[in-house]
């Protein structure tokens, strides 16, 4: 008898370079496998396979109605907020499928948070807008709380301006400090990956600046993906970037190729402009 094995022959053809599904050699936080996305029956996203490294920016760029918050809001699943939308294939989180319908999606959202083009604060306190979240998952004492609201404003570098005003509306603060509410609300809950959908876009140049600075240093302790259409902010902030148009993925891979050698001609001419 013969001691060699015979490797079995692949079940499916190896991946087109268009989908391929790493573009770093580190840990992924999100593995999204041939996902596809209807709203109703209109197909959003189709068959959409990449990784998100974890401690990593990745830039989510191409055309309006391309995909990218469509895709983005999928990662925390909050379509199950809208009838008619669904979800098809598979996005793995610390080795689960999120889209099981066992999935808690409160918990999910607590993990992976999200931050969205306008600022939205709760009409509350500076205080009360942090705190307001962290007692929906943790009973905290009043220090505790003091402790972890300083906390998070401190790590979305808002706590210097706003310490001795706890007490008013976030609603009276700027658009840029409003965005870095928001981002500490998210941040208070200890999530591990934060959702930014065009986080600047309402934004004057200084608070982008201080935003995009924010990104910089988060991305130390999170993971971080980010719908921009700002194609300098991609280039500027993030690891690895991810082009789309109509609903797929067209190229993936580290920032530094993306933008200065494309290996696809429909993202070389998206990104010099003359497409889009
Ligand atoms: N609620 C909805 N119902 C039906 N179709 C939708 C809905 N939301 C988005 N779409 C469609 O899905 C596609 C992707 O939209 P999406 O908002 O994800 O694009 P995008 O790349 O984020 O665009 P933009 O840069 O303009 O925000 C578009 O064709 C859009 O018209």
């Amino acid at each position: 008898m013969s001691a060699s094995v015979q490797t079995p022959a692949p079940m499916t053809a190896p991946r087109p370079a268009a989908s391929r599904a790493s573009a770093l050699d580190v840990p992924a936080a999100l593995q999204i496998r041939d996902l596809s996305f209807f709203y109703g029956r209109f197909q959003g996203l189709k068959d959409v396979s990449l990784d998100i490294a974890r401690n990593k920016v990745t830039a989510f760029i191409g055309p309006s109605g391309c995909g990218k918050s469509t895709l983005l809001r999928t990662f925390n699943r909050m379509f199950d907020l809208y009838p008619g939308q669904r979800a098809e294939g598979e996005i793995l989180f610390n080795g689960r499928n999120i889209l099981d319908p066992k999935q808690d999606v409160n918990l999910l959202r607590a993990k992976v948070g999200m931050v969205f083009q306008k600022p939205t604060p709760f009409p509350m306190t500076i205080y009360e807008n942090i705190a307001f979240g962290v007692r929906l998952y943790e009973s905290l004492s009043k220090s505790e709380m003091d402790e972890r609201v300083e906390w998070a404003l401190r790590k979305a570098a808002l706590w210097e301006e706003v310490k001795t005003k706890l007490d008013q509306s976030g609603l009276s603060l700027s658009g840029g400090q409003q965005q870095r509410l928001c981002i500490a609300r998210m941040v208070a809950v200890k999530p591990e990956v934060l959702l930014l959908d065009e986080p600047t876009s309402a934004l004057d140049p200084i608070s982008t600046a201080k935003i995009e600075e924010l990104v910089n240093e988060l991305k130390s302790e999170y993971t971080i993906a980010i719908v921009t259409h700002n194609m300098q902010q991609a280039a500027r902030i993030s690891d690895c970037t991810a082009y789309m148009y109509l609903g797929e993925l067209i190229e993936f891979g580290q920032t530094d190729e993306i933008f200065v050698k494309p290996k696809k001609k429909a993202t070389e001419d998206y990104i010099t402009g003359r497409f889009g």
